[in-house]
């Protein structure tokens, strides 16, 4: 298997000098399930787990292996098990907070879960029918820009859209530079235009609400049907060894996809660095606040609010500013919190009611 398929580049190459020197080689992860894995070698795929060493130093979750990941293994010896010694920086990465209390390593403190690593595009996938939601795209946006891949904003089921080119030039005055495809994955229009961004070694995935089309966008691009399959028990060397189905997946123009189930249900976390990439204009204005922390809610002299009067600024991207100010507010919150029992019970409530609140105003 040649590695540069697979993403491997003079960046991972960079930070592998010190473990290659060791003896070690580089693998990517394609697959994990309960912390058991499966990587690509340049000798090929092999199921693997963490050195003990690595498991011992882990104190929180986001130091494990997560899907597109590259790291440092042993060369599993005729077709045993990969030891992973470590974990090479990562170019972009997606996480979810976990609700507290499930891991006492944390301290009952949400905890940071990797998803993804190393995806270069996300498909930011909407729907051009009565699903058709510019809030809701920004919202996926700020979580596409903080996770440090690049937006890729499509709009599906033009098929179905009388008038895709209004929509397109609504969702332009918000997407700042990301590219705006409108294609149709029914009729299979506009997809040379999604594979171009997998060229070979380029990693992507598919970020959108259920039902936007994104199974019906991946089978397209693979060339097949993916049956995602349940997990499967193989029985490898002396002990019992769990594969699943691959979750970083070669497409035939030589790119990759990424389709793991947390992917699916990930949801906005966000803290306050990633508003400022979907939300230039507003930060923009704030500069001209008389008040260096004016909330732009009555403070007087507060240039946010004076744009919307003029029409400078639509009163909905405001809004859709401050729900998502709040949201982050309360997750800081959360995270500051002692972690005592009562308060992890309190946080398993929050932590619920986050999870609807976000559920139904993505929604909206
Ligand atoms: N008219 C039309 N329908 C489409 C198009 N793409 C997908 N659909 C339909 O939309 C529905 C949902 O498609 P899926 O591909 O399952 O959507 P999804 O985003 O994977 O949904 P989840 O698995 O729930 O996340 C299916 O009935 C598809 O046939 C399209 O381009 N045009
Ligand atoms: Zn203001």
């Amino acid at each position: 298997m040649n590695l540069a398929q697979f993403g491997w580049n003079p960046f991972f190459e960079a930070h592998f000098s010190e473990y290659s020197a060791a003896g070690f080689m580089p693998a990517r992860i394609c697959s994990e399930h309960k912390q058991q894995y499966q990587v690509y070698t340049e000798s090929g795929e092999y199921p693997a787990e963490v050195s003990g060493k690595m498991l011992y130093l882990a104190d929180s979750r986001s130091d494990f292996p997560a899907v597109g990941d590259w790291v440092a293994v042993n060369s599993p010896e005729n077709g045993g098990l990969a030891i992973i010694h470590a974990i090479l920086p990562r170019k972009s990465c997606f996480s979810r907070k976990m609700a507290s209390g499930r891991d006492r390593r944390s301290g009952g403190r949400p905890e940071e879960q990797v998803l993804a690593a190393n995806v270069d595009t996300v498909f930011l996938v909407s729907g051009l029918d009565r699903e058709f939601n510019l809030r809701r795209i920004e919202r996926y946006l700020t979580l596409v820009y903080n996770s440090g891949a690049t937006p890729v904003i499509v709009l599906n089921k033009a098929d179905v859209c009388d008038d895709w080119e209004y929509c397109v030039a609504e969702v332009k005055a918000i997407a700042f530079d990301a590219p705006i495809h409108p294609i149709s994955a029914k009729t299979q229009n506009g997809l040379d235009a999604l594979r171009n961004y997998l060229q070979p070694g380029k990693t992507a995935a598919l970020l959108g609400s259920s039902g936007v089309g994104k199974s019906t966008i991946m089978n397209a691009l693979l060339g097949y049907e993916r049956q995602r399959v349940q997990v499967v028990s193989a029985q490898v060397g002396k002990g019992q060894h769990t594969t699943t189905e691959r979750e970083l997946i070669p497409v035939p123009t030589g790119g990759l996809l990424i389709d793991t189930p947390g992917m699916r249900e990930l949801q906005l976390w966000s803290s306050e660095e990633n508003l400022k990439g979907s939300f230039e204009d507003i930060e923009t204005l704030a500069v001209r606040c008389r008040f260096a922390d004016c909330q732009h809610e009555s403070e007087p002299g507060c240039a946010v609010r004076a744009a919307v009067e003029t029409g400078e600024l639509d009163a909905s991207r405001l809004q859709s500013y401050r729900k998502l100010t709040q949201e982050v507010a309360y997750l800081e919150q959360r995270q500051d919190s002692s972690a005592d029992y009562l308060e992890r019970k309190k946080w398993k409530q929050i932590a619920k009611w986050q999870r609807e609140y976000s559920r139904i105003s993505l929604k909206r």
